[in-house]
Formats: structure tokens, sequence, C-alpha cells
């Protein structure tokens, strides 16, 4: 039955992978003549067939000479190149501006154009419309602002929300990627500044998710910003005023997720980037009423445990050798308690027990130093990895980084803090007396700048020996005799378009552990025992479209399992529990939009 769903005629422009060759549905268009050339989504620049141009008043608006959609993409490959070349020798920022602005260029002309170079360069141009260069473009994006993408709630729309919501074009959305711009990447407030990682994270939704463009929904809700320099900075384009707090700043949320969910109700909405205090407090206000999750909380534990697993095998020992691993974990924000709790709870399946015991294994700092129960204030999150100061012979509340590494001697050093360069020199050796064979050190933060050590440095001070990823990419480093120091990134994007594209296709209505689980757990089986050899603990970025298969499929299978999944388009839920795990990688694959020019068709 979803063989047909698969393969039938759509008008949503949705193309059909078949084997190799993948065939273009048609797609209906209500426009004409110049306004077509102006719509992203439809305009196919110099690519129009002259038949098409004859019947969508075309005619005369563009250069006669046809080019196909292979050289257009030649051409505009050609012309980054030679960008490449001619800022050689710039400041790396200048450059990376550079190359974000012929793709922002692109994507603002020629959506189809746009996804295909992306897609088929993933790994030269993550970096540029994803971290690092996204972080930058943040920073300055009132000054580069030129058009709009995406909507923008703001406190002043409080009793709108419901109307506005009607405003966007599109008929359908499937993916939203929600920011309130309160801690972005490593930087901080940067206030309505922040709808850059919203558009990035689409980006990577649909160049590894396939989500169909026209269905993603980058938002911004802007509640104001503490960040003074902003508030100050005549270009700045969000509201001037302090941050909304408490029930007034819950009552924009909510607001914004009743107006989402009537208009769609089969939506997914991922928070991002939501300093730590919100984004906790809204992820348990609407885990249980919508279909959304918390990017930076549970699409980063997925991918630190995956790493974890992956460094349990790198040392050549059974995975439940997890609950032995000695973790250091230096930031306590939503990340790094994501990461814990998600450890904790895998420790504790493989032990069989309730994860008290596996807890002792886990040492968590903040910017005050170890947390332990004497801490005043206790943050309730952080509470269930508070040190009892009896347990931790020679160590005391507030311990040091330097003293916690030197007593500790762990296994594994983790950063989530935002802080670059706190994982220095000192650090860094003194985790050459790890009691692993194979420490790993994960400097997970972002961008580049805040990561908590840089690659060379991670290999040049605690030794050859190591396993390594951070948060942004590092270039692989040669240690002399012909040896590879391998980098990983480790990356929410390694998860979140398969939990989001799962959760999708499953058509459940809430995203549970259970699900997350899945999703981590399918992740770490990805890497195959030689590559953990090598140091490898993630696939290359380049197979994101396929690895992105699988995940949505752990997902889906485990939402079936738990009889959450009620179907999506014409799949209903007999069908999906029916289907075998390769059917459904197969299913899911199916189902991932691929930019191919789609024949126009008028309707008026
Ligand atoms: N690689 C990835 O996939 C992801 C990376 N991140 C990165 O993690 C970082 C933190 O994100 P969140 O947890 O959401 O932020 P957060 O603001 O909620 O938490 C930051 C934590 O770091 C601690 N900290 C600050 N200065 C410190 C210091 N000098 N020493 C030790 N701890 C210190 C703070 O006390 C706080 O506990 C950001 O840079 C972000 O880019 C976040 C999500 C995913
Ligand atoms: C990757 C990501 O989500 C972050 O740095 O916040
Ligand atoms: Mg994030």
């Amino acid at each position: 039955m979803w063989r047909v769903a698969r393969f039938g005629g759509s008008k949503l422009c949705r193309s059909r992978r078949l084997l190799s060759t993948v065939i273009p549905g048609p797609c209906i268009v209500h426009k004409r003549g110049a306004d077509i050339l102006h719509d992203p989504w439809f305009n196919k620049d110099t690519g129009f067939p002259l038949t098409e141009r004859d019947r969508l008043g075309l005619r005369g608006l563009l250069p006669p000479r046809v080019i196909s959609f292979e050289h257009q993409y030649a051409r505009f490959m050609e012309s980054y190149r030679s960008l490449e070349k001619n800022t050689q020798g710039q400041p790396d920022g200048v450059v990376s501006l550079a190359k974000w602005r012929i793709l922002n260029r692109l994507h603002d002309r020629n959506e189809t154009l746009y996804y295909r170079v992306l897609i088929d360069n993933i790994k030269d141009f993550a970096p540029i419309i994803y971290t690092p260069t996204v972080g930058l473009v943040c920073q300055n994006y009132s000054g580069l602002f030129r058009r709009p993408r995406g909507m923008y709630f703001s406190a002043k729309d409080k009793g709108e929300m419901m109307s506005m919501i009607y405003n966007w074009p599109a008929q359908q959305v499937d993916m939203i990627v929600l920011t309130d711009g309160s801690r972005i990447l490593g930087l901080g407030d940067l206030g309505v500044q922040g709808i850059g990682i919203p558009i990035g994270k689409l980006d990577m939704y649909v160049s590894a998710a396939g989500i169909n463009p026209q269905r993603i929904l980058p938002v911004m809700l802007d509640v104001g910003t503490n960040n003074q320099r902003l508030l100050e900075d005549r270009l700045y384009l969000g509201l001037r005023q302090p941050r909304l707090e408490g029930e007034e700043y819950l009552s924009i949320v909510d607001e914004f997720m009743e107006a989402v969910f009537t208009r769609w109700p089969k939506a997914i909405v991922q928070f991002e980037d939501f300093q730590m205090k919100w984004a906790f407090e809204t992820l348990q206000r609407y885990r249980k009423r919508f279909c959304m999750f918390n990017d930076d909380i549970q699409g980063t534990a997925g991918v630190a445990l995956a790493g974890l697993l992956g460094t349990v095998r790198a040392q050549g020992r059974p995975l439940a050798d997890l609950i032995k691993q000695k973790i250091v974990v230096v930031g306590a924000g939503s990340a790094g308690l994501g990461v814990l709790t998600m450890a904790a709870q895998a420790a504790s399946r493989m032990a069989g027990s309730n994860g008290v015991v596996e807890k002792n294994q886990f040492f968590l700092i903040d910017k005050d130093g170890l947390i332990t129960k004497e801490r005043k204030n206790l943050d309730p999150a952080a509470a269930p990895f508070a040190k009892d100061p009896s347990e931790i012979d020679g160590l005391r509340e507030g311990a040091s980084l330097i003293e916690v590494v030197k007593r500790v001697k762990p296994d594994v050093l983790l950063g989530l803090s935002g802080v670059g360069g706190i994982f220095n020199e000192e650090v860094l050796k003194l985790m050459r007396e790890s009691d692993s064979k194979k420490p790993a050190i994960f400097a997970m933060s972002n961008p580049t700048m805040n990561a908590e050590c840089t690659a060379a440095d991670a290999f040049k001070y605690a030794g050859d020996n190591i396993v390594f990823a951070s948060g942004s990419p590092f270039k692989n480093v040669h240690l002399g005799d012909g040896k590879i120091g391998y980098v990983n990134q480790a990356n929410n994007m390694y998860l979140f378009p398969g939990i989001g594209l799962g959760a999708l296709l499953s058509g459940a209505r809430f995203i549970t552990d259970g699900m997350l689980q899945a999703a981590a757990e399918c992740l770490a089986s990805y890497i195959t025992d030689e590559d953990i050899q090598k140091g490898i603990l993630y696939p290359s970025i380049r197979s994101i479209r396929h690895i992105t298969a699988e995940v949505g499929a752990a997902v889906l299978r485990a939402a079936v399992a738990e009889e959450l999944a009620e179907g999506h388009g014409d799949v209903g839920p007999r069908e999906l529990l029916h289907m075998s795990k390769e059917e459904t990688v197969e299913y899911v694959t199916s189902n991932m939009w691929f930019p191919v020019y789609s024949p126009l068709v008028h309707e008026k």
C-alpha cells in the first residue's frame, strides 16, 4: 500500500529517486512572468526550456540560450572556486563571509540549484551555512540583512500570533526551528540576530533529511535582548528592550506554540539555542503537549552518547564498560546536563540498575568549579550529578578543572562550556596521566573560537593516542611518520535531522526518550570497528543523507514500537507496523526531497 503513496503523482513538486534516476513530479504554479523569476522556489534562471517560457509568459524576459541544470551548477561552482582563489591570504572571517554571501545570494534566487550544490558539497559548505560561519553571520546580522527569511514574532505581537501565523505563504509546514536568540552557540545573547541559527539548522534539514524546503519555517521569537552592545547599536533590527522574564515570557511562547499547532497540527518544532532556564522549562512544559524537542539538550546528548560508546569501543572494551568510564563534563548548562542525563540513562540500562552507581563516575564542573551537594543555590537540573563531598577524596566543592583532572584521571574530558581554550596546555598534559590507554577529549563548544581546545593542541599536549572530537570542524592533524590524528565533529547535526524526519513520518504526537535513544544507538552503531580503531567516532558528513535515513528509520520504528505512530500522508500506522527495518529505511529515503527542476504547470 505504501508503495502506491510513494510513487503516486503529486502536486507538490516532489521528486522521486527511482534507482539512480530522479523523476521530477509536475509543480503547480499560481503566478506568471516576472513573478516567477522573482520566486526562488520556482525560478530556474536561464534553465527554463523554451516551451515553458511560452507557457508561463517568460519569453523575452531571459537571454535566449537555455542553459542546462548541470551547466548552471558548474557555473556556480566555478565562481565559488574563483572566489576562494581570489580571497586567498585574507583573514578567515572575511573569506568565510564572502563565501556565505555568494551562497546566500543563490539561496535568494534559485532554491533548487542552491540545495543541489549544498547537498553535493556538504563537507565544504556545512562550515559556511552552519557552524562556524553561521556564528559570524549572526554576530553581524543587522549589518548583513538584505531581505527577511522565516518569521519574526515579537513581544509586541502579543494577542496577534494566531492571525500572524496565516501570513506565512506555504499551505503546509513540516519542520520549524525556533529560537529566542538568548544563547547563540557560545556567543551569548544575540537577540533577533540569532535568526541565522534556525536558518542554518533548516538548511541542514533540507540537505540531510530531505525535508521539502517549501515546508520549513525558521522562527525568531524576539522578546528583547540583555546584550547592551546590541541595544546601543543603531543598526540593530530587534526590539530595543530588556528580555521579558517569568510569566510574561512564557505567555509569548505559549501563544506562539498554540498558533503554530492550530494551523499545522502535524508540524514539528525544534527549540534551539535558548538559555538554560528556558530550555529546560519549555521542554518540560511542551514535550507532552506538542511534537517538539530541544536540540541542545536532547540532540547533543545523543551525539555525545554515540561518541562515548565509540570511545569505549576504541579502547577495545565491551560497550557495557561505559559504566566504568570516568567522565568529566565541563559546562553544566543545557547541553552538558543533557549529555550526562542521557549517559546516565544508558549506563543504567547497561547495568540494569537505577543509575545511582553509574553517576559516581561523572564529574560536573561549571564556572564555579566542581559541583557538589555543598553548592549554594544548587540548580535542580544539576543536582542529580552533584558529588557527595565524602565520596570525592581529595576534592572539594568548587575544585578547579586542573584539580579535578589531576585527581580523577578521567577516561573522557568533555567540554560544553562555551569557553574557548579552557582545555589549556596544563589541562591537556594532565590527560596523559589518564587511567585510559585511549583517553577521549571532546571540545564540543561552538563556534571554533569557543572550542575548549584546538585539535592540534589536543594531540600535541595530550598525546597521539587520544581520540578527539570538536563541535566545529578542524582539519585532521599530522602526527609525523605518516600518522594522522583524526578529528571527529561531535555536533548534533548528526542527529537532529533524523529525529525530525523520523518523528514526522511516524506521525507521532510526541517525541519520547525511547525515540531519542533509538537515534543515538543508531548513530553509535553506524561506525565500523575498523574506523573506530583509527579513532573515527562519527561517519563522514558526506554520508549525512544516508546516516539521516538510518536515524530517521530508527526513530520511526521506535515510535511504532511505542504505539505512538499515527502515520503520515497516505501511509497509516498499520503499514508502518508491517515494514521491516530495511523497508523502513527505504520508505524514509523515498520521502526525502531531492532538488531537480520540475516541469511547471500554471493554474489560476
Ligand atoms: N557540539 C554540539 O553539538 C553542541 C555544542 N553546544 C555548545 O555548548 C556550549 C554551551 O551550551 P549550553 O549548555 O546550551 O550553554 P549554557 O549557557 O546553558 O551553559 C554553559 C555552562 O558552562 C559553564 N561555564 C561557563 N564558564 C565556565 C568556565 N570558565 N569553566 C567551567 N564551566 C563554565 C556555565 O556555568 C554553564 O554551566 C555552547 O558553546 C554551544 O555552542 C551546544 C549544543 C550542541
Ligand atoms: C550545535 C549547536 O546546536 C550549538 O552549538 O548550539
Ligand atoms: Mg544549538
